[in-house]
């Protein structure tokens, strides 16, 4: 299988072009190629598909073989792979995600992608939607004990579950223990991905991310706008921020009046590769 790496801010993947290859089993060839130790080494794997309805497809799987619907660091990276591997020459795209279809514009450099505007959509709030299982019709700032202590929830998804904390010190925070038990915490019937953020002024977040399904990661897009759309509800930001994540930096903007939220973000090739399945 030939593949791409390619990672946005650190959140790696391995990128499979299926305008020319096919990947037989996907949920099999994510666990594989995401061993760090055994495979390429990757946060999982990301099918690049023909679209009907849109000049490319993402197709998303977590370290652990799950899929994902959708991907923020990801889909900055296939519009990077489309356009500088000549699958189109067009600088606004549409790709289709299993969350519908997403508006790109890419910033082209010396004939190469190197950053990306996504239009990531409406962030759902519902969370019967999200899925969260609450008496309440959103949850926002809620407390919920997680591992014998009570948190306080922001609930949002991006095309996939987000569950928003904010904590005094996110670097000293033991996540290898505490993300596993709100991954799985009974309150998220699909799992989630849980941000741990702390506010440093109104146009500034810093987080870290347990990610569903791949553990700690550098860096999500989805997590990162998720975090911006909590920081706005709380009362916390204005609507432009910046997210400071541990590979780099995001810039989210909520426009609350089209009610869409813009990710602008890097996007990097490491290598390209073949691998014997
Ligand atoms: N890293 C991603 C999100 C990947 C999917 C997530 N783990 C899930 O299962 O929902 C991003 O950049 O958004």
């Amino acid at each position: 299988m030939k593949f791409t790496k390619m990672h946005g801010i650190g959140n790696d993947y391995v990128y499979v072009n299926c305008f020319k290859e096919t990947v037989e089993d996907p949920e099999k060839t994510a666990i594989l190629v995401s061993d760090r130790h055994f495979g390429i080494g990757s946060d999982g794997l990301i099918l690049i598909k023909p679209s009907s309805v849109a000049d490319g497809k993402m197709e998303m799987y977590n370290a652990d073989g799950s899929q994902g619907a959708m991907c923020g660091n990801g889909i900055r990276c296939v519009a990077k792979y489309m356009y500088d591997y000549g699958i189109t020459d067009k600088t606004s795209i549409s790709v289709e995600t299993k969350s519908g279809i997403k508006y790109l514009d890419l910033t082209v450099e010396n004939g190469k992608v190197s950053a990306v505007r996504v239009n990531m959509g409406s962030p759902v709030l519902q969370a019967a939607a999200i899925p969260a299982v609450s008496e309440k019709e959103t949850v926002i700032d809620e407390p919920v004990t997680v591992n014998g202590r009570e948190w306080r929830l922001t609930c949002v998804s991006m095309g996939n579950p987000h569950a928003v904390t904010y904590v005094e010190d996110v670097k000293h925070l033991d996540i290898e223990k505490i993300g596993p038990e709100f991954e799985h915490h009974p309150m998220f019937p699909d799992r989630v991905n849980t941000e741990f953020a702390h506010v440093i002024d109104r146009h500034t977040v810093e987080m870290r991310v347990w990610e569903r399904g791949s553990g700690e990661t550098l860096a999500c897009g989805t997590g990162a706008c998720a975090t911006a759309v909590a920081s706005v509800l709380n009362g916390y930001t204005e609507d432009e921020v910046t997210v400071k994540l541990l590979g780099g930096d995001l810039k989210i903007f909520w426009d609350r009046k089209e009610n869409n939220v813009y990710m602008t973000g890097s996007a990097t090739t490491v290598f390209d590769g073949e691998i014997a399945l």
